[in-house]
């Protein structure tokens, strides 16, 4: 199962009844305990031992930087050098005890003397840069969004401070840290800069190597943005009564509300975010029950390529018979039609009842796609629209007389969705593809408000967002995925999650199980892609990766969870 990520807002709510019960300290001392058992084993897994570790320690003023105080004078206890730099001047006092106690180093810090201020940077950004380990302590879940002196100075110091160390290093062959290995970085919370809730970064902000998250998954660490600076996350629970809302959603605390999608005002900021789907998750990829038969399984049907670029047609059917459809229809051009025949014997071409389409990878002609496309509105069978498809649906989505099917999947890149967004959305005449690409989160649920279909935005770290703006993070895939017919891959995979994955029963939840199904769907093709060296080679490694699922279960993957010790 897909695990929920929640705002900053949805944590603090959660946590209020236990601080209100005077349960706070008892909170801190777990989320420290299980930062500590983190930082452990890292130093541990890269100097072999704790004792004379150099650890510097950025605190804040508030219980961000208790838990890191906290960590940091059981890291102490254990034999680590622990400096501490608090730029604000201001600390959680038990965590500066407990630190104090432990041994730690307290620099001055003078943060209402702006030069005294500067200098306390510069000294402390030259300690951090040599240090073995560098616990972000900063802010956390109750950060106001900017960041400015003297926290921007001292991150931005240490940072400069860090990088010279390293061209220093390569050019002398010189040790930075005191073990060689380079240093390590660990956010407690969040990293600080990013916006817990949204993954915004700010202009300055910390980059973890490991990030140790407390309560709940924060929504900002598993979007694009604050993904990509959060590092590996680790997770401590802390027995918060946080959980999905019943029916799902929709809830969209920490965005402003967008035209035809519901306003959060009102409700509870409890529900989750955003789904993080994982590897471990593929164990619900669609399977066929034992009394299942070709047209149960699910039948998908597939126009893609053209005569001009067969091969999309190729690999978009290949892709869904590996997946382990029912049957595969191919419609659309005889020469596309010829060539899967060729390669899968079991494929038809007669016309017939689908129980989901694939359409437009490859540049398939408009009138064999508006043929069928129409009859699908009508019947309300899920479709996956890509490419040449997504061309098309301004055009559909004036003239059509129901609404999109619930299940429909458009699979844009930002170039596409970008050019699909200018034609059906007034406000978007100018957005450009930068603009996609700096907030994709915000492009992609537009366009899923605008057209009532789930949109998956492809990109490095793909997207998905349901019309009523929830969102599905899959964990992102090997960068060798970015090679032609890639993406005619993922759509056949998408159209063989729908047609299989939504029988038997029809779901109360349409475009939620549809977008679950295509967040598999992006996994799947992550690992056929972990090898593979060209779309054929992903198309080659699809069932091999679900067998090895199925008997062996995914390898090298796991949620990160910490257990304090
Ligand atoms: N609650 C719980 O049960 C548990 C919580 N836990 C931990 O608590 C963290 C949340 O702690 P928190 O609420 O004290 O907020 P935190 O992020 O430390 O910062 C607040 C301070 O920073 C200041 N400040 C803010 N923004 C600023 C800016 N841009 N620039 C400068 N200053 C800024 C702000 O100042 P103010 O806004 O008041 O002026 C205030 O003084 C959470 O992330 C987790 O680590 C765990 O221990 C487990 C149990
Ligand atoms: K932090």
């Amino acid at each position: 199962m897909p695990v929920p990520a929640y705002s900053a807002a949805a944590v603090r709510a959660a946590e209020q009844p236990l601080l209100d019960a005077g349960r706070g300290e008892s909170l801190m001392r777990t989320a420290a305990a299980g930062l500590a058992t983190v930082c452990r084993r890292e130093l541990r897994s890269a100097r072999g031992r704790i004792t004379g570790a150099r650890i510097v320690v950025f605190a804040g003023p508030g219980s961000n930087g208790g838990d890191a105080l906290l960590a940091a004078a059981n890291l102490a206890h254990r034999g680590a050098h622990v400096t501490v730099s608090a730029p604000l001047g201001r600390l959680h006092a038990e965590g500066r005890r407990a630190a104090r106690r432990a041994g730690a180093l307290f620099l001055d810090s003078a943060a209402d003397v702006e030069t005294a201020a500067e200098a306390t940077a510069a000294e402390a950004a030259g300690l951090a840069a040599e240090a073995d380990l560098v616990l972000d302590g900063l802010l956390g879940t109750g950060a106001r969004p900017r960041l400015d002196p003297p926290l921007s100075t001292l991150i931005h110091a240490w940072q400069a401070a860090a990088r010279r160390r390293s061209v220093q290093q390569a050019n002398t062959g010189q040790r930075s840290t005191s073990h060689g290995a380079s240093q390590i970085v660990v956010a407690v919370d969040v990293p600080t800069g990013v916006d817990a809730t949204t993954g915004e970064c700010g202009d300055v902000h910390v980059r973890a190597d490991v990030t140790v998250t407390f309560g709940a998954r924060k929504a900002g660490l598993h979007l694009p943005g604050g993904a990509e600076v959060s590092g590996r996350i680790e997770y401590v629970d802390l027995g918060l009564d946080l959980h999905p809302s019943e029916d799902g959603g929709p809830p969209l605390d920490g965005w402003p509300s967008l035209e035809g999608q519901p306003s959060r005002e009102s409700e509870a900021a409890s529900g989750p975010e955003v789904w993080v789907v994982d590897d471990v998750d593929l164990r619900d990829w669609p399977r066929p029950g034992p009394h299942d038969h070709k047209y149960t399984r699910g039948v998908l049907g597939v126009i893609a390529g053209s005569r001009q670029f067969p091969g999309a047609g190729v690999l978009t059917s290949l892709a869904a018979v590996h997946a382990g459809v029912g049957m595969l229809r191919v419609q659309g051009a005889g020469t596309v039609q010829d060539a899967v025949v060729a390669r899968a014997p079991e494929v038809v071409t007669t016309p017939g009842r689908v129980q989901a389409w694939t359409m437009g990878s490859g540049a398939p002609e408009p009138h064999d796609m508006m043929e069928f496309l129409s009859e699908a509105i009508g019947t309300g069978t899920p479709l996956v629209l890509d490419a040449g498809a997504l061309a098309l649906l301004p055009a559909l989505l004036s003239v059509a007389t129901s609404p999109l099917p619930s299940c429909t999947v458009l699979t844009p890149h930002a170039g596409e969705l970008t050019e699909l967004l200018t034609r059906i959305d007034d406000e978007a005449a100018d957005l450009d593809r930068g603009d996609v690409e700096s907030d994709p989160v915000r492009w992609a649920r537009r366009a899923a408000g605008l057209t009532g279909a789930v949109v998956l935005l492809k990109g490095h770290r793909t997207l998905i967002a349901a019309p009523d703006g929830r969102l599905w993070a899959p964990t992102p895939g090997p960068p060798g995925l970015a090679t032609a017919g890639s993406g005619d891959v993922l759509a056949g995979l998408v159209g063989a999650a729908l047609a299989t994955g939504l029988r038997p029963d029809p779901t109360d939840d349409p475009a939620g199980s549809a977008a679950a199904l295509a967040a598999l769907a992006v996994i799947l093709h992550n690992r056929a892609g972990r090898f593979a060296r060209s779309a054929s080679g992903i198309v080659e490694a699809i069932a091999a990766e679900l067998a090895e699922i199925e008997h062996v279960g995914p390898t090298g993957t796991g949620r990160g969870d910490t257990h304090a010790r």
